[in-house]
């Protein structure tokens, strides 16, 4: 089944990239003068399969789960702010909440992999376990659960779409996440902690130099096989980083745009890229993290964020606002003016020109 989806994913369409840019080229503007709105008008459309592309209906799935490496010292608050947050966000009071309200954007929230077992009305539960073992010391989960953790996030975006939604956000929770991310980033590139590790939510000096040393002696004793992604999800993973994996797979096989908010999203946008290349023509990155790890994330993917506001915040936060963007991106596409329609006969020019 995650075989087969991973390797059904097809490229986006080409005729419908050139259409939509000749259509683009069109309008009352100087060309490219709408800068990136034109590429991610474009690009939508080609996922899309349509030069007008539908109205949006918008959601980022929050996937929160527990780190076992946090018993390491090395994470920015309690492991119980994970659920706590999730919670948090179930009420409709965290950052993502009044982000995601502003740009017309709905949330769910699925607890995959949250240590204390706990339900709260509208939680999605999805427990593959209660949070990774440290992986300074063992593997942070089979390989067995870590394809269970994609399938769910496939699962997710493939419900989502049959709701109707046509864009979709990856957010997450987690205490302790960004030490598996940067474990994820180093394990398939072999990049130095120096540049891939950061203070996460925010951690003292010392333990930044204590994370470094910690998720660089878990490579050494794990040996995690760059060419095989399960392999590094399994062994330096986390639950949340395998669930946003498998929205960035559903949402290339349900062809629908996804988007990569902050470091850990940007982390399990590489899992799925390494599982499959193709999915990478469905992502739209949102903002560019603080996270210092962030920037080396995006130059392997290819990709560049069309937001800089210096957020790091996590929970998917980047998500609504890139939203609002490509809806106005999609605005230009099907609603404005062509030269032709804009200037009959070229009277405005004339009346301009008197
Ligand atoms: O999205 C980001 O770029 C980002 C950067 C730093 C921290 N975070 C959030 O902070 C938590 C992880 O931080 P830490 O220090 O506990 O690894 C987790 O809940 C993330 O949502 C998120
Ligand atoms: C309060 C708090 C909120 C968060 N949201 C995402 N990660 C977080 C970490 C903390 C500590």
């Amino acid at each position: 089944m995650l075989k087969t989806i991973i390797e059904t994913i097809e490229p986006v369409s080409a005729a419908i990239r050139t259409a939509a840019q000749t259509h683009i080229d069109s309008l009352v503007k100087p060309p490219g003068s709408l800068g990136k709105l034109e590429e991610i008008a474009v690009q939508v459309a080609a996922i899309s399969g349509t030069i007008t592309p539908a109205p949006r209906k918008k959601c980022t799935i929050v996937m929160a789960a527990d780190h076992g490496v946090v018993a390491e010292g090395i994470a920015c608050a309690p492991q119980e702010v994970t659920a706590i947050q999730s919670i948090n966000m179930l009420k409709n009071i965290t950052g993502i909440c009044v982000i995601s309200a502003a740009n017309g954007a709905d949330l769910r929230v699925v607890d995959i992999g949250i240590k204390p077992t706990i339900s709260h009305p509208g939680l999605i539960e999805r427990k593959i376990r209660p949070g990774t073992a440290n992986f300074a010391k063992e593997p942070a989960m089979e390989r067995r659960e870590a394809e269970q953790a994609l399938l769910v996030g496939i699962e997710m975006v493939k419900s989502l779409v049959a709701e109707g939604y046509n864009l979709i956000g990856t957010g997450e929770m987690g205490i302790g996440n960004t030490s598996c991310s940067s474990a994820v980033y180093m394990a398939f590139t072999g990049a130095h902690a120096d540049v891939a590790v950061g203070k996460g939510g925010g951690i003292s000096d010392e333990a930044l130099a204590r994370k470094k040393q910690v998720i660089s002696a878990a490579l050494a004793l794990h040996q995690p096989d760059p060419n095989d992604p399960l392999d590094v999800l399994a062994k330096v993973g986390g639950l949340d980083v395998a669930g946003m994996a498998g929205c960035f797979l559903g949402a290339a096989h349900c062809k629908v745009p996804v988007v990569i908010d902050g470091f850990i999203s940007a982390a399990a946008a590489l899992v799925a890229y390494r599982l499959n290349p193709l999915v990478k023509e469905y992502m739209i990155p949102s903002h560019l993290s603080a996270e210092p790890g962030y920037v080396h994330i995006m130059r392997e993917l290819g990709l560049e964020p069309m937001l800089h506001l210096n957020m790091r915040l996590g929970e998917g936060s980047g998500c609504p606002l890139a939203f609002g963007i490509i809806d106005a991106a999609l605005g230009m596409l099907t609603d404005m003016a062509t030269f032709d329609e804009a200037m009959i006969n070229g009277d405005y020019l004339v009346d301009i020109r008197s």
